[in-house]
């Protein structure tokens, strides 16, 4: 049989949209309108086939082991592309006389397993994975996917994979039809097998686009149901409803009909902001990887240490997590507590988060092994950390209990082992002088519950060697996250930049509002949750602990003190003064709001607290006002935008992007508006400028809404692009 594969001896067809990874990125660094060229090179190649009478089967697959990526990403922000164009290909592909067979390996995705649903049989590797990620860049299947896949597989698994772009591993695939066999060894000659196999036989029920989607006995409830359930989850992105309009468009319309209201829906999500931003997050997440210091230091010059085996001090949430984190990710674990109190809690807690992990992946290729001692140990002993590789530092934040740690582990710990502390906002270098080799001490900070949140900030001090930076990225790579590197400040980054944020939310309980009108306008902007419900969740004590400790509240601040003033600044004692009155958050059912039961979730706006806060307003000679919604997104957001760029101009960070990856991963901020310094640069940086002026003037006695130097420059030169920012930072005002 003679073989048409797009790839191979035909290399020009495997250019851009069947490109393996490493053609989309030659094909990136080259000006060559390429797509176009490769579907003209599948068409004309199809009908070659077609019309060459020795060809009795057409096999279709990947190059390098990988069937393709779909798209290339950049092209659908770039002049006159438009998606769309490989949909009559696949339908072309669909129509041949001859069948076609496409031969999975690697990844299928997007576009690249739009391909695959036109062939009349698909064949996949058993480690091959396949997914639509299209609603994941803002966009949807556009190539007839949405119509194509709910006939294959029905509309719920259909739907499922559409409106959440997740990826499916072969073996799921064959389950739910997908795919019509997997194989172990060479796919493709297991395809030129079924090839050989099929030639003669009719293709008509082979053709998707012929078949009926498969009906269910309620239908309209379901649609009714999974509408409200992507409304919900999408949170104001656009693209998982527009997937679930074409997909219920397939349950509607004839094939055809159902193509074209596919392709409207496909130019309002193509010509929306969201899918700008979101295809301006799936590459920043990548930049970020490419790390450098401001000594030159990155992957080309440091080699990550491998680790074997790691150690983790501490037991509570962060600890717990991060355990689970570790033995998730196949790395043996010593877990060590204080005493056996704690540690037998702390066990408990782990072993529990660790069943949980163990049922959520039942079924899957991979199983949890954490009952083996020789993967998770607990301790109090610190002698068996002397041959870890890794020790990671979990214990609450106090600076003394720190540095006797560090003290502690410099001492026993091997010569070569690295000293991470999972630190929130203290200083790395103060850590590491309790150390003999601060060269080995790195700040990594997890988010909570560390063992589902993506986000690592990874700070260097002012010692950290480029080896210890490489080993905490790889390490954010086999914990399946998203490693950041951070220069060293008060909060770092993530936290640094919240500290407005939350602050301006509190001045504006005291000039009017309510936690529940504050948080509904941040949440209908997109975050997960407000900044009120997240201080309930996280508990208040833990802000007020941190608080009294910096002399702001508490017995050690001086008498007479004002009340709403420190250090001459604006300062609001409202989140102290709840504490004051025994309010910690959900943990004891009452914080900013009210809550069924402690430790309940449900968080009702409280009577008690209005009245608190009128109280408050009398005692303090404040006038209530109504604040809008607009006020309240102005002042939160901008604050919070205001701070990243001083943290770029101090070269804290490297990039607007690093800003953007780590709100988005870390602080549940909207994904499909970038993250905040990209969704300054759509607001338009003169108009950020312009409101922070005016708020500032309004409130003189509030530095953080003073309009850092950056910005102003950035808008003197005439707003230029996110990807230029940087080049506007003189070099004397960065440390990078
Ligand atoms: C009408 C026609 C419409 C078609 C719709 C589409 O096809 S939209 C595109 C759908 N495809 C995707 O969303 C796939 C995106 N890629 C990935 O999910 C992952 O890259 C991967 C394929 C699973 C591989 O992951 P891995 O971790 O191994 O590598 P990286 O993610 O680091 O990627 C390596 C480099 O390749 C670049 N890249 C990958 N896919 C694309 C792509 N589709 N377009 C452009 N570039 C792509 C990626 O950016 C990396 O390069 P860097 O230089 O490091 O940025």
């Amino acid at each position: 049989m003679p073989r048409f594969t797009l790839t191979g001896s035909h290399t020009s067809l495997s250019l851009d949209l069947f490109a393996d990874l490493h053609k989309v990125k030659a094909l990136l660094a080259s000006a060559e309108p390429v797509s176009g060229a490769v579907l003209q090179a599948l068409e004309d190649g199809l009908k070659k086939a077609g019309a060459d009478s020795s060809v009795k089967a057409v096999m279709i697959c990947g190059e390098n082991g990988k069937f393709s990526a779909g798209a290339d990403i950049r092209g659908f922000s770039a002049p006159k592309k438009r998606g769309g164009a490989l949909g009559p290909i696949v339908s072309l592909i669909e129509s041949s006389e001859k069948p076609v067979v496409a031969a999975i390996e690697g990844v299928a995705l997007g576009g690249g397993l739009e391909v695959a649903l036109g062939c009349h049989y698909r064949i996949a590797h058993a480690k091959a994975r396949m997914g639509l990620p299209e609603v994941t860049l803002g966009l949807l299947p556009g190539a007839e996917g949405t119509q194509r896949l709910p006939r294959l597989i029905g509309v719920p698994a259909a739907l499922d994979m559409i409106t959440t772009g997740k990826h499916i591993p072969a073996t799921e695939a064959l389950k739910l039809g997908l795919v019509d066999e997997i194989v172990e060894e060479n796919t493709i000659e297991a395809a030129i097998r079924l090839a050989n196999k099929v030639i003669g036989q009719p293709l008509g029920p082979r053709r998707l686009s012929l078949k009926p989607v498969p009906k269910l006995p309620n239908m309209e409830a379901f649609l009714r149901d999974a509408a409200v359930r992507v409304k919900r989850q999408a949170r104001g992105c656009l693209a998982p409803e527009l997937c679930f309009q074409a997909v219920r468009a397939a349950t509607e319309l004839p094939f055809a009909e159902g193509l074209r209201r596919e392709r409207e829906l496909f130019q309002v999500l193509l010509s929306s902001g969201q899918a700008r931003a979101l295809q301006y997050a799936f590459f920043a997440e990548r930049a970020v990887h490419r790390w450098a210091t401001p000594t030159g230091a990155s992957w080309s010059s440091a080699a990550p240490q491998p680790v074997r085996r790691a150690a983790v001090i501490g037991l509570g949430t962060m600890g717990r997590g991060i355990v689970t984190s570790l033995v998730k990710a196949n790395i043996p674990v010593v877990a060590l507590e204080q005493d056996l109190e704690y540690l037998n809690k702390g066990r408990k807690a782990v072993m529990l988060l660790l069943e949980r992990e163990a049922m959520k992946m039942e079924g899957g290729a991979q199983t949890l092994d954490f009952h083996n001692p020789a993967r998770l140990q607990f301790t109090v002993d610190f002698d068996l950390l002397r041959d870890v590789d890794l020790v990671i530092e979990a214990v609450f934040e106090n600076m003394a209990l720190k540095k006797e740690i560090f003290h502690k582990l410099s001492k026993i710990c091997k010569p070569g082992a690295l000293l991470c502390t999972n630190t929130s906002a203290l200083n790395i270098d103060e850590i590491a002088s309790a150390t003999s080799r601060p060269q080995q001490v790195i700040g990594t900070h997890f988010f909570s519950p560390a063992h589902v949140m993506r986000l690592l900030e990874i700070i260097y001090g002012r010692h950290t060697s480029p080896s210890a930076i490489a080993t905490a990225m790889q390490l954010a790579k086999t914990l399946k996250k998203v490693g950041v590197v951070v220069g060293n400040c008060f909060g770092f980054v993530g936290n640094r930049m919240m500290f407005p944020y939350v602050e301006q939310a509190v001045f504006l309980l005291e000039e009017g509002s309510r936690p529940e009108a504050v948080d509904q306008a941040l949440e209908d902007f997109g975050f997960k949750i407000g900044p009120f419900r997240m201080s309930d969740l996280a508990g208040l004590d833990v802000g007020w602990r941190s608080r009294q400790g910096q002399g702001l509240t508490g017995p050690s601040l001086p008498a007479g003190t004002p009340a709403r003033q420190r250090h001459g600044q604006r300062y609001s004692p409202l989140p102290d003064l709840l504490c004051e009155h025994g309010r910690f958050g959900q943990k004891n059912a009452k914080g900013w709001y009210q809550y069924e039961k402690a430790g309940g979730r449900t968080a009702t706006p409280d009577p008690w607290l209005h009245n608190f806060l009128s109280q408050y307003r009398d005692t303090h000679g404040i006038k209530t006002r109504f604040i809008d919604q607009e006020e309240i997104l102005e002042r939160c957001l901008f604050s919070l935008i205001n701070e990243g760029f001083a943290v770029l101009a101090e070269g804290i960070a490297s990039g607007p992007e690093h800003l953007d990856v780590i709100y988005v991963n870390g602080y549940g901020w909207p994904k499909h508006t970038g993250g905040p310094m990209f969704y300054a640069s759509t607001v338009g940086l003169p108009r950020v400028l312009a409101k922070l002026q005016k708020y500032s003037e309004a409130h003189p006695d509030v530095p953080r809404l003073r309009p850092n130097a950056f910005l102003k420059k950035l808008v003197a030169v005439g707003n230029p692009p996110i990807k230029e920012w940087m080049s506007y930072l003189s070099q004397q005002s960065a440390k990078l």
